[in-house]
C-alpha cells in the first residue's frame, strides 16, 4: 500500500543482508519516485522518463506509472539476462514496487513481471502493511482484502509484513489473524453495515489466514528482521514444492493446446485445400521457433502434395520448400 514503508524496508533489508555479509541486488521498479534512499542496481528511472511520458502521452499520474512500467516491461528480457548473470554472486533480489495496487499488481505489466521473474527465481511476495493504519478492525480488513486478492492474483508465496511496529505494537493484528473470536469481539461495539460486512469478510478469509506468513517489523529501528527472513525461507520451500510444479503444469498445458491448435489448423487447411476452398488461419505466436518451423516443412509438404494432385506444371513450385521425399516422387 502506498506510504506504508516499502521503500524503507527494502532498504533496511538491504542494510540487514549487508550485516550479514550476504550480498542483495536492488531493483527499483517505480518510475514516479522521487528520491530512493539506496543506490539500486537497476532503476525503471534510468529506461523510462516518467514526466515525459505523461507529457507525451497526455496522461496523470496513474497513467504515466503504468505506460512506463509497459514500456520497461518490453525491456525485462534484458533485465532477465542481467539478474541470471548476477543471481551467481547474490543471495536475494528485491524489487521495490510502486505503491498503488492497481498499477502493479493489476496492471500487465505487473503481472508481466511477476511471471517472468518467478519462472525463473524463487519468488516471494511481501506485501507491506502500516500497522498503524490497521488498528481500526474496518481498516484491517480492507487491507487483508487486498492481501487477498494479491495472494490469489500472484499465486506466489506470500508473507504479510506489519511495518511500523515501532510506532504501533502488531501483535493485535497478529492476533485477529490467528483468532477469529478475538477479531469478532474488537469489532463487536460498531453496529453499521460495514462492520457488520467486515465481521462476514472476517469468517470468509479464516481459511486465508491459515495459509497466510505474517511478521511483525520496523524499517525504522530494524527489529522483526529474523522474523522476515525465516519466513522468507519457508515461502522458498513453498516456492520449490508447489509453485515451481505448477508452473511446470500450466507451461504443458499451453504447449499442449498450442500443439493440438496448429494441428487443428493443418487439418482446416488440408481439408479446405482439398474442397478448394479458402481458410484464413488465426495468426498465433509460435512458442518455440523449432515446433514451428517443423510445422512449416508439415505444410509445405500438404501445400507440394496438394500441388502435385492438381497436376500444376514442375515450375510452379519452389524447390527451396521441398523436402527430399517430394523431389524423389518427382523426378520418379
Ligand atoms: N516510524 C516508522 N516510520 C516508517 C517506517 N517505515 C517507513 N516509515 C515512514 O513512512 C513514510 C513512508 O515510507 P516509504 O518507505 O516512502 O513508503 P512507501 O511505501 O515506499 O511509499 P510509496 O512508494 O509512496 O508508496 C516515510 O515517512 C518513512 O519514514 C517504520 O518502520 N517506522
Amino acid at each position: 500500500m502506498a506510504g506504508s514503508g516499502k521503500t524503507s524496508f527494502v532498504q533496511r533489508i538491504h542494510a540487514h543482508l549487508h550485516q550479514k555479509e550476504r550480498p542483495t541486488y536492488l531493483v527499483n521498479l517505480d518510475p514516479a519516485v522521487y528520491q530512493v534512499p539506496f543506490d539500486p542496481n537497476i532503476d525503471i528511472r534510468d529506461t523510462v522518463n516518467y514526466k515525459e511520458v505523461m507529457k507525451q502521452y497526455g496522461l496523470g499520474p496513474n497513467g504515466g506509472i503504468v505506460t512506463s512500467l509497459n514500456l520497461f516491461a518490453t525491456k525485462f528480457d534484458q533485465v532477465m539476462a542481467l539478474l541470471e548473470q548476477r543471481s551467481q554472486t547474490h543471495d536475494y533480489m528485491i524489487m521495490d514496487t510502486p505503491g498503488q495496487i492497481e498499477v502493479f499488481t493489476w496492471s500487465a505489466s505487473g503481472q508481466i513481471i511477476t511471471e517472468t521473474l518467478a519462472s525463473t527465481f524463487p519468488t516471494v511476495v511481501a506485501y507491506v502493511v502500516d500497522t498503524a493504519r490497521c488498528v481500526s478492525p474496518v481498516t484491517f480488513m480492507s487491507n487483508m482484502l487486498y492481501a487477498c486478492s494479491i495472494c490469489y492474483k500472484t499465486r506466489l508465496p506470500f508473507v504479510l509484513v506489519f511495518n511500523k511496529s515501532d510506532l504501533v505494537d502488531a501483535q493485535f493484528a497478529l492476533d485477529w489473524l490467528k483468532d477469529y473470536e478475538s477479531f469478532n469481539e474488537a469489532i463487536a461495539s460498531e453496529t453499521t453495515y460495514i462492520a457488520t460486512l467486515a465481521r462476514s469478510m472476517g469468517l470468509v478469509l479464516e481459511e486465508f489466514y491459515t495459509q497466510l506468513r505474517a511478521v511483525a517489523v520496523s524499517a525504522f529501528t530494524g527489529a522483526g528482521m529474523d522474523d522476515f527472513f525465516e519466513a522468507v525461507d519457508a515461502a522458498v520451500v513453498e516456492y520449490n514444492e508447489e509453485y515451481k510444479t505448477m508452473l511446470q503444469t500450466l507451461r504443458q498445458k499451453r504447449v499442449e493446446a498450442e500443439t493440438s491448435e496448429r494441428q487443428a489448423q493443418l487439418r482446416r487447411l488440408a481439408e479446405d485445400m482439398q474442397s478448394g476452398g479458402h481458410t484464413i488461419l488465426n495468426a498465433r505466436p509460435p512458442l518455440d521457433p523449432s515446433e514451428d518451423s517443423r510445422l512449416e516443412e508439415e505444410s509445405g509438404r500438404i501445400m507440394a502434395s496438394f500441388l502435385r494432385s492438381q497436376q500444376l506444371p514442375h515450375d510452379d513450385l519452389d524447390d527451396d520448400e521441398e523436402d527430399d521425399d517430394d523431389r524423389h516422387h518427382r523426378h520418379r
